[in-house]
C-alpha cells in the first residue's frame, strides 16, 4: 500500500485492511486486480482494494457454508455474546471508523458519528434479538394431534451493500443474520470497501468464527457479474439488497432462478407534507436534517416537499434562510455541516433534474450549481420553488441535496400527489390536527410514516417499503430476524386420551 498516503491518522492503524476476507484469510482476487477507494472531498485516492469477480463468488459461499454447519448450533447466548462484544469493540474504534467513513462517503465528522451510533444501536438489538426466537405451539382441530413450529436459519445469507451509509447498512444486515445463526457474504459497495473491512476485523477480534462474515470487494466494472454470482450460487438461501430499485429488480430476477429469500431496500422519492396547522419551526428543524444529511444521499430523505398554501411563501423564506448557513466543505474539516456527493455521477444528475426543473419554470431560490472551485464532488445546496408534477424530481430519487417545494391547497390533494409515485418508503406529515394525522397515517401510500417527524430510523423500529421501493424488513422486533429463518412444522399425533 505504500504508494498512497493516508489522508488521516488513526488510534489503531492496524484495523485498516485492505484485502477481502474469506473465512480466516485475507485475500486478494483470483485476477490480482485491484481498484482505487477515492476520498469525495478531494477526489484523490487514499488505498485500493481486490476487484473480485464472479470466479471469486465460490470460495467466499463455501467458506460461509462451511462455518454455517458449525454456527447453526452454537447456542443463541453466546451468538448474543459476540455480538455484543463486536459492540464494544466498535464503541472503542468510534473515532478511527468517523474517519474512515468520512473519507469514503465524504459526509462531514458529525454525521460519520451520527452513522456510527445508530449502528451500533442494531448489534445491541440483534444481540437481544438471538435469544428471543420463538417457535410456537397449538391444539389442532383434528382429535389428539399437536402442531409446533420451530425457527431455523435458512443458511448462507448474501448482503449488496450502498455506499451511503457503509457501517449502518453493513451491521444492520449482519446483525440480524447472525442473530439468527446464518453465515453472510458481504459485498461492499466499490466507494466503500474499507469499512466494511475495518467491521470484519472488528468481528474477528470480537472472537465471532471465521467464515461467519466474509467480506468480498469489488470495482463497479465486476459489480453486476458478482452480484449476479452470488445471488445464483446454490448454497446462498438468502440475499439481502439495498440500492436503487432499477438495480432491486435485477437482483430480484437473478433470485428468482433459485427461489432464494430476497430483502429489497430500494429508492424512496418520499414525500414531505406541511399543513397550514404544522409547528413551522418543528418542520424546519426536521426538514433541515431529514433533507440535507449526507447532501441528500439517503433514501429516506425529503424528495418532494408539499406545503399548503397558507404557509408556503413563509416556509419557503425560512427554509432558505437557514439552508444559507450551512458550510459545504470537506467532511474532516471542523466546521464543514456538509460535504461533497459520494460520487461525480450523482453531481450529473443533479445537475440535470435541476436544469429540467428551472426549463419547466421552477425558481432556484438558492444554489443549483455544481461546486467547481474546489476538487471533490461538491454541489451547492438546492431551493427549487414552484415545483410541478411532470419534472424529473417529481418521478425519480434526486440523491442530491436538492429541496424541491410544491405548494398544495387540501389535505385530499397533497395525499394524491403523494402517493402518485411508484415508490413508497417513506412519508412525512406535519400537522397539529390529530384526525388528519390518524388519516395521513392510514392514506400515505408508504411503509413507514414520520409524524412530526423525520427521523424514524432506529434499531427497534422495522425499516422498509412497498410497492417499488421493495419488501421485507430490517430492523424491528422478530421481523428483521425472521428474515433469515425458516419456519419448520411439526405436527405429531398422540395416543390416548387426551
Ligand atoms: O439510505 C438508506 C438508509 C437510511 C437509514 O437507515 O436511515
Amino acid at each position: 500500500m505504500a504508494q498512497y498516503q493516508l489522508p488521516f491518522k488513526l488510534a489503531d492503524p492496524s484495523l485498516l485492511k485492505f484485502d477481502s476476507i474469506i473465512g480466516d484469510k485475507w485475500v486478494g482476487a483470483k485476477s490480482g486486480k485491484r481498484f482505487e477507494v477515492l476520498d469525495p472531498g478531494t477526489d484523490k485516492a487514499w488505498a485500493s482494494c481486490p476487484a473480485n469477480a464472479a470466479e471469486d463468488v465460490s470460495a467466499a459461499v463455501e467458506n460461509a457454508h462451511a462455518a454455517f454447519e458449525k454456527f447453526r448450533k452454537v447456542n443463541p447466548r453466546q451468538r448474543a455474546k459476540w455480538l455484543l462484544e463486536w459492540h464494544n469493540l466498535t464503541v472503542a474504534a468510534r473515532d478511527d471508523l468517523a474517519q474512515i467513513v468520512t473519507h469514503e462517503t465524504g459526509k462531514p465528522l458529525a454525521e460519520a458519528y451520527g452513522e456510527i451510533d445508530y449502528s451500533l444501536g442494531f448489534l445491541w438489538w440483534f444481540a437481544g434479538e438471538a435469544e428471543r426466537i420463538q417457535g410456537s405451539v397449538s391444539t389442532a382441530a383434528a382429535p389428539n394431534r399437536r402442531v409446533f413450529t420451530i425457527k431455523q436459519p435458512i443458511g448462507v445469507a448474501a448482503a449488496l451493500v450502498p455506499w451511503n451509509f457503509p457501517i449502518a447498512m453493513v451491521l444492520r444486515k449482519v446483525g440480524a443474520a447472525m442473530a439468527a445463526g446464518c453465515t453472510m457474504v458481504v459485498k461492499p459497495s466499490p466507494e466503500t470497501p474499507i469499512s466494511a473491512l475495518v467491521l470484519a476485523e472488528l468481528a474477528h477480534r470480537a472472537g465471532i468464527p471465521a467464515g461467519v462474515l466474509n467480506v468480498l470487494t469489488t470495482d463497479l466494472e465486476n459489480t453486476p457479474a458478482l452480484s449476479e454470482a452470488l445471488c445464483k450460487h446454490p448454497l446462498v438461501k438468502k440475499v439481502t439488497f439495498t440500492g436503487s430499485t432499477r438495480v432491486g429488480k435485477l437482483v430480484a430476477e437473478h433470485c428468482a432462478h433459485g427461489l432464494k429469500k430476497l430483502t429489497l431496500e430500494l429508492g424512496g422519492n418520499c414525500p414531505f407534507l406541511v399543513f397550514d396547522d404544522a409547528n413551522l419551526d418543528q418542520a424546519i428543524d426536521q426538514l433541515m436534517s431529514l433533507k440535507w444529511r449526507h447532501a441528500g444521499q439517503a433514501c429516506i430523505t425529503a424528495n418532494r416537499i408539499y406545503v399548503q398554501a397558507g404557509v408556503y411563501d413563509r416556509f419557503a423564506a425560512l427554509l432558505k434562510e437557514r439552508t444559507s448557513a450551512l458550510v459545504v466543505g470537506h467532511g474532516a474539516v471542523a466546521d464543514t455541516t456538509m460535504g461533497p456527493l459520494t460520487t461525480p455521477r450523482s453531481i450529473e444528475k443533479a445537475s440535470a433534474q435541476v436544469e429540467d426543473a428551472r426549463r419547466l419554470g421552477a425558481d432556484v431560490i438558492l444554489g443549483g450549481n455544481a461546486v467547481k472551485s474546489q476538487p471533490g464532488y461538491f454541489f451547492e445546496p438546492t431551493i427549487l420553488s414552484g415545483m410541478t408534477e411532470e419534472m424529473l424530481i417529481s418521478q425519480e430519487e434526486s440523491f442530491a441535496p436538492i429541496a424541491a417545494l410544491y405548494r398544495f391547497e387540501t389535505e385530499d390533494q397533497a395525499v394524491k400527489v403523494a402517493n402518485d409515485t411508484s415508490m413508497g418508503l417513506a412519508s412525512y406529515a406535519f400537522t397539529k390536527n390529530i384526525d388528519r394525522m390518524w388519516r395521513l397515517l392510514e392514506n400515505l401510500e408508504a411503509g413507514m410514516i414520520g409524524m412530526n417527524t423525520g427521523n424514524s430510523s432506529a434499531a427497534e423500529s422495522p425499516f422498509g417499503g412497498i410497492k417499488e421501493s421493495g419488501y421485507g424488513k430490517e430492523s424491528g422486533k422478530d421481523v428483521a430476524v425472521n428474515e433469515y429463518l425458516v419456519t419448520k412444522t411439526g405436527t405429531m399425533t398422540l395416543e390416548g386420551q387426551y
